[in-house]
């Protein structure tokens, strides 16, 4: 009975009048929930047919960005490039306007920030709405008020500054958020900032505009800060590290953005800025990488060795290309064709957290991600003994490989928007690792290709996948690369591209691509920390979800004019 009674609450009419919406008449009502508005057609009679039921367009109060005096209505239908409609007959019978900002939905996960204008014949019946309206929206606890930002105007196509001043600082503004801005100077500068000298009482959130390099800036910043704070030493592998309380926001401005795409379905700014003014919360688990018990590095995307280490090795090199070095490099890369020795040895995750080929999408709401965040603290001691490398729990796998990823959440992206792992999850404290063992170049292709397609990436005879808490990897450096013969090479062309004998000047290790940024170690020891960092997000909607929101639902309210509110 008390969730209904809480329910009817929400329900509980707030404000209840007729104004204007454009020229015509309309009934708008507020609750504590949503606010909801119909135009009133002339034929349509309260007391009559359905007895007052109608449909309705309904906005949710937490999904409000503002609502403010309509102050000078040339210069927003300027803004809006609308041409100005009212009569003046009309001007005069409803002279006082509010306008309400709102996400409004767009389509493949983008979010807009639409307006409403209500028109209202006397003053106070106005000022009323905004008050009331306000009151609602200064109850969502969980809206940031003040932001730090720091933009990379070098990650991506350069274009970090252009799209924070001109897409998010005007939906910032419009939500009231304060903001310090810092545009940095040189690599690692946000990091240490953070580290060292931001004030963080001062802030509800920091926001990253750039790619996965820049957040990587920011995630370490806030986490080093947060351990140091609490007198966590980083460096002990199992040390038990303390979540971060500030969220992170990210602006995409990078070249793969793939935290961006996976947590909100886009690389959209717009849709980013409004994820942040609405307070989404959406925790992220965080992979620690350590070698000889000391800390490397943080990890929430990809974890690559071999195929996409070389990559981004290479890569390195072509910065000047912007987001193109990765197809160049790419191609270079599967040219070359190596695989790398080494074993492997890992801490399978508890069953109950379903499997990589399980095609249960992690999507908003995600039930196994809150499951894990309710059982999160009762960690038995059974399980902390299973963790000890060597209990029998670990299994190792030694051999030849071509790639050896850990996706800790699916790592979609444009260029591959099912990703590297689609069922990982964003907040179960496991990581998938996919191995990807000696195969032929057409069979590596056709691996590759399914990143990209519906297929089942992981139905492969060469490729397996496990779910995992933790894993290491030791590289066997008795081992040299052996490079594949495909074509006899012919006196006098071009030295051969692939040869069967060892090249000597090659290193027989790849590197680990973490994140976009390369490990200085090869064999490393790597922990999921469950649930470390919040992002302002809210997973990727559902389309079902999303497409009854698009919609803009038309909500069966009996709304009976005569009663009195
Ligand atoms: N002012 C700066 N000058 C030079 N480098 C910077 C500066 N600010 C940040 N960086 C570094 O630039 C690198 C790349 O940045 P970012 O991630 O934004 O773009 P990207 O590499 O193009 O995108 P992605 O990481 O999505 O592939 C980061 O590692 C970051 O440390
Ligand atoms: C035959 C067709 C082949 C097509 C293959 C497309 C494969 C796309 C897989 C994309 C996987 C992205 C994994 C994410 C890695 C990020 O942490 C990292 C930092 O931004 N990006 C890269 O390392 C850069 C990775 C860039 C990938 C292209
Ligand atoms: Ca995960």
């Amino acid at each position: 009975m008390i969730g209904s009674d809480v329910r009817m609450e929400n329900y509980r009419v707030l404000l209840a009048d007729r104004m204007s919406l454009r020229i015509r008449p309309a009934d708008v009502v507020l609750t504590r929930n949503a606010i909801m508005w119909m135009e009133v057609e002339k034929s349509w009679k309260p007391s009559a047919g359905v007895s007052g039921t109608a449909c309705w367009r309904t906005v949710q109060v937490c999904e409000i960005v503002a609502v403010r005096r309509t102050e000078d209505e040339a210069q927003e239908n300027t803004q809006t490039q609308k041409p100005n409609w009212r009569s003046k007959q009309h001007l005069l019978q409803y002279p006082y306007s509010f306008t309400v900002s709102y996400v409004k939905r767009s389509g493949q996960h983008q979010w807009r920030c639409s307006d409403v204008t209500f028109y209202c014949a006397d003053c106070e019946l106005c000022d009323l709405w905004i008050q009331v309206t306000n009151e609602q929206l200064a109850l969502l606890a969980n809206r940031p008020k003040s932001l730090l930002v720091y933009i990379n105007p070098y990650g991506g196509k350069r274009q970090g500054k252009y799209i924070y001043e001109q897409k998010v600082a005007p939906v910032f503004r419009r939500a009231g958020i304060s903001t310090d801005v810092i545009v940095t100077e040189r690599a690692n500068h946000a990091r240490d900032h953070l580290k060292t000298e931001a004030n963080l009482d001062k802030y509800d959130g920091v926001v990253c505009v750039g790619g996965d390099g820049m957040f990587s800036e920011i995630l370490h910043g806030l986490v080093s800060r947060t351990q140091s704070d609490h007198k966590v030493d980083q460096d002990q592998p199992d040390a038990e590290l303390v979540p971060c309380s500030l969220r992170i926001g990210i602006i995409p401005a990078g070249s793969t953005d793939c935290i961006c795409f996976a947590t909100t379905g886009t690389i959209d700014p717009v849709t980013s800025a409004l994820h942040i003014v609405v307070g989404d919360s959406q925790p992220m688990d965080v992979c620690s990488v350590h070698h000889n018990n000391g800390f490397l590095r943080y990890c929430v995307s990809m974890l690559g060795y071999g195929f996409y280490g070389d990559m981004l090795t290479d890569s390195e090199t072509k910065r000047w290309l912007g987001p193109a070095r990765y197809d160049l490099s790419g191609i270079k890369t599967f040219l070359n064709h190596n695989y790398y020795e080494g074993t492997v040895s890992f801490l399978p995750a508890e069953e109950n957290l379903g499997s990589p080929r399980d095609k249960l999408l992690c999507r908003s709401g995600c039930l196994v991600c809150q499951h894990k965040s309710a059982i999160k603290d009762k960690h038995s001691e059974t399980s902390e003994e299973r963790e000890k490398p060597g209990s029998d729990s670990w299994r190792a796998i030694c051999g030849k490989f071509i790639a050896i990823n850990a996706a800790n959440i699916s790592c979609a992206c444009p260029r591959s928007p099912k990703g590297l792992s689609p069922s990982a999850h964003l907040a179960d404290g496991s990581t998938d690792l996919i191995l990807v063992r000696e195969c032929s170049r057409l069979d590596f292709f056709k691996h590759l290709l399914r990143h990209t397609n519906k297929e089942d990436q992981f139905d492969h005879s060469f490729v397996e996948v496990h779910r995992v808490r933790k894993f290491r990897f030791q590289p066997n450096h008795d081992s040299m690369v052996i490079l594949e013969q495909d074509e006899p090479h012919k006196e006098g062309g071009p030295p051969p591209l692939y040869s069967s004998q060892p090249i000597p000047q090659f290193n027989a290790d790849s590197n680990w691509n973490c994140d976009g940024e390369i490990l200085p170690h090869t064999a490393i020891q790597v922990s999921v920390q469950c649930q470390l960092i919040r992002l302002f997000a809210r997973g990727i909607e559902e389309q079902q979800q999303q497409q009854a929101l698009l919609e803009e639902p038309c909500t069966l309210l009996a709304f009976n004019q005569n009663t009195d509110y």
